[in-house]
């Protein structure tokens, strides 16, 4: 039997202005629980916003002017309320400055179980689990803002995985590490898809992105690619579409 598709992109267009340019153009794909998707393309192809979209940022904050769908476990992203739909979908923002705003990293992490009203003991818990899990224990009592750009995505995702959710939607968290520690997260990402999570992931370092199941390559809005990660080892493939 297939997998449940837990993220359902039907006819997916966009543009953060009404009239402006459309960034996003008629995107239709589905992910299945317990995928690695990949997103590439070249820079201003609409990764990011379509990472937005997928969380409920966009529309819910940035506005814009959206048609189609984007559902999330069965819920469309328009309708749902976005506290709710941050119980389904992790996000780590490209710059996480904008997702960071407590005075410590632990702080940070206890914030959104802190939200959902958890005893405390159980927030210790999560916080000390999510702090392992992601290797940040030496950062636990620092201030976010003193960061580097990769730790502070690091601080992201743990406050993320803090929450339990089912997709996690990562844009660019391995570009900042230093080799030694995206080895790390790696391994963390693939332990996660172990666990039933699904991952979709934008990098543009094609080395980081082989542990994917699939790739999608958007062009200008478009989706012009969906297929197995193999497709990383054509080289001439990849050439014809600017990657390499
Ligand atoms: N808040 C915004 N308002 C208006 N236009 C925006 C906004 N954010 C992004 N854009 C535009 O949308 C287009 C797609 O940007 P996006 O950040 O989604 O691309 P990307 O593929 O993620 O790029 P990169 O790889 O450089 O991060 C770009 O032309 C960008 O200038």
């Amino acid at each position: 039997m297939a997998a449940a598709a837990v993220v359902v992109v039907n006819k997916l267009s966009y543009c953060y202005q009404q009239g402006g340019k459309q960034i996003l153009k008629d995107l239709s794909f589905t992910v299945e629980q317990g995928q690695i998707v990949a997103i590439l393309g070249l820079s201003g192809c609409g990764k990011s916003t379509l990472c937005l979209c997928l969380g409920g940022i966009i529309p819910h904050y940035l506005g814009g002017a959206i048609t189609g769908q984007v559902l999330i476990n069965g819920r469309d992203t328009v309708d749902c309320k976005i506290a709710r739909l941050a119980l389904e979908v992790g996000m780590v923002f490209q710059d996480a400055d904008t997702q960071l705003f407590s005075p410590t990293v632990e702080d940070e992490i206890a914030f959104a179980p802190e939200n959902l009203c958890l005893p405390p003991e159980r927030i210790r818990q999560l916080v000390d689990a999510v702090i392992g899990m992601v290797g940040i224990n030496h950062l636990r009592y620092e201030n976010p803002n003193n960061l580097s750009g990769g730790q502070k995505h690091l601080v992201a995702l743990a406050a993320v995985l803090a929450m339990g959710p089912s997709i996690l939607v990562l844009d660019e968290v391995l570009a900042q590490l230093d080799a030694a520690v995206k080895k790390n997260i790696t391994e963390l990402l693939l332990e996660l898809r172990r666990r039933g999570k699904t991952i979709i992931l934008v990098e543009h370092d094609l080395e980081a992105v082989t542990i994917a199941d699939r790739v999608l390559l958007l062009e200008g809005g478009m989706l012009v690619m969906d297929g197995p990660s193999s497709i990383l080892r054509n080289k001439e493939l990849l050439a014809g579409h600017k990657l390499l």
